[in-house]
């Protein structure tokens, strides 16, 4: 039994499979393994364009009776192009189709950066809506109306600043339940967690193994491997566990919630097992010492592009690139 977090509407399994680059074809085993071994907590997106094969899943686990809907949990996210307060049920409408449900457990503002309505990634300075012109706030007050629908638990965010944070803190009628940001020991920051952990606003991990399955095109010719970190190579072996799983124990010793993607059932099982594995004061110490500001998901595709956004406004603080 995974260990879960009490949000305002439901508990929230502290592990849960991510599903970002899961391609047509992979994804729906994927989902009907995780579930069947254990995992009730899936993390999509419409951007990731596989809802709609995640939902053929969870449809025929719930007819073959593995599980009921009420003991999953399911988080899906708002893309760009539907920030419009009159966009937004229209967007989660369409997510709920394709997954085939009646509900989200969580749904997130995928990033802070809005874009124009028939754009899926920008390309040209037109592609972007001026922050100006289309506040977070508003977007955030018709997040707050598909709860007062019933349609959504819980509404939360991803990819937003201390500073963004507040403004929602300030001006909305619900707080934040979460923020979905990169985590994991090349990038810890510890005082977006100070933060939160006073805001009662959760943190959620994505990329919590260093995202070596992105996009070439994400990726640095130089960039560090967390997988291969020496490190977490040697605690793991001191556990008689993975790297993998070490980087799973330690997001999840840190009270935040972590969403490993595998669309490999040895993985996948390994992934989940480490929900079990405690690592020491010792551990968590020498892992401390590994934090370098390094972001695999850096946000550049949000900047350029003639884009009114700079990665320093993006992330409230300087990038290392
Ligand atoms: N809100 C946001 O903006 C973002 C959200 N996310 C979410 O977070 C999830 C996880 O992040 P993601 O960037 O996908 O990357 P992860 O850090 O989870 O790494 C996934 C990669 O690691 C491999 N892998 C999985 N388990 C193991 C293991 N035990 N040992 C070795 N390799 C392993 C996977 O391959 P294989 O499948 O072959 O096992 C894949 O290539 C996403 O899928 C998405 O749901 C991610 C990025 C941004
Ligand atoms: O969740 C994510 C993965 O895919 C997207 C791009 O295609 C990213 O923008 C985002 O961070």
């Amino acid at each position: 039994m995974i260990k879960t977090h009490e949000l305002s509407q439901g508990k929230m399994p502290v592990l849960g499979l991510g599903t970002w680059n899961s391609q047509p074809g992979e994804v729906y085993n994927a989902v009907k393994e995780a579930v069947k071994m254990g995992y009730r907590h899936i993390d999509c997106a419409s951007i990731y364009q596989n809802e709609e094969e995640i939902g053929k899943a969870l449809s025929e686990l719930f007819a073959e009776g593995v599980v009921k809907r009420e003991d999953l949990w399911i988080t899906s996210k708002l893309w760009n192009n539907a920030h419009a307060p009159d966009d937004v049920q229209l967007a989660l409408e369409k997510t709920l189709k394709d997954l085939r449900l009646g509900y989200l457990d969580l749904y997130l503002i995928h990033w802070p950066v809005p874009i124009k309505k028939d754009i899926v990634m920008p390309n040209t300075p037109a592609d972007f809506v001026k922050p100006d012109d289309l506040s977070l706030t508003s977007t955030w007050q018709a997040m707050e109306q598909l709860v007062d629908k019933n349609l959504v638990r819980n509404i939360g965010v991803s990819n937003f600043n201390v500073e963004r944070l507040q403004t929602l803190l300030d001006h909305g009628n619900i707080k934040p339940a979460v923020n979905q940001i990169e985590l994991h020991p090349y990038l810890q920051q510890p005082a977006m967690l100070d933060f939160c952990q006073q805001a009662g606003i959760y943190l959620t991990a994505y990329s919590p193994l260093g995202s070596k399955g992105r996009p070439d095109g994400m990726k640095a010719a130089d960039e560090p491997v967390l997988l291969e970190d020496g490190t977490i190579g040697a605690i793991a072996q001191q556990h008689g566990a993975t790297p993998a799983q070490v980087l799973i124990a330690w997001a999840i010793q840190r009270e935040t919630m972590v969403i490993p993607k595998s669309v490999n059932p040895a993985r996948m099982k390994q992934n989940l097992e480490a929900a079990s594995l405690t690592l020491t004061q010792k551990d968590m110490q020498e892992i401390a010492t590994l934090d370098r500001h390094r972001r695999y998901v850096d946000g550049t595709f949000w900047t350029t592009q003639g884009s009114p956004h700079t990665l320093e406004n993006l992330w409230g603080e300087p990038v290392a690139q």
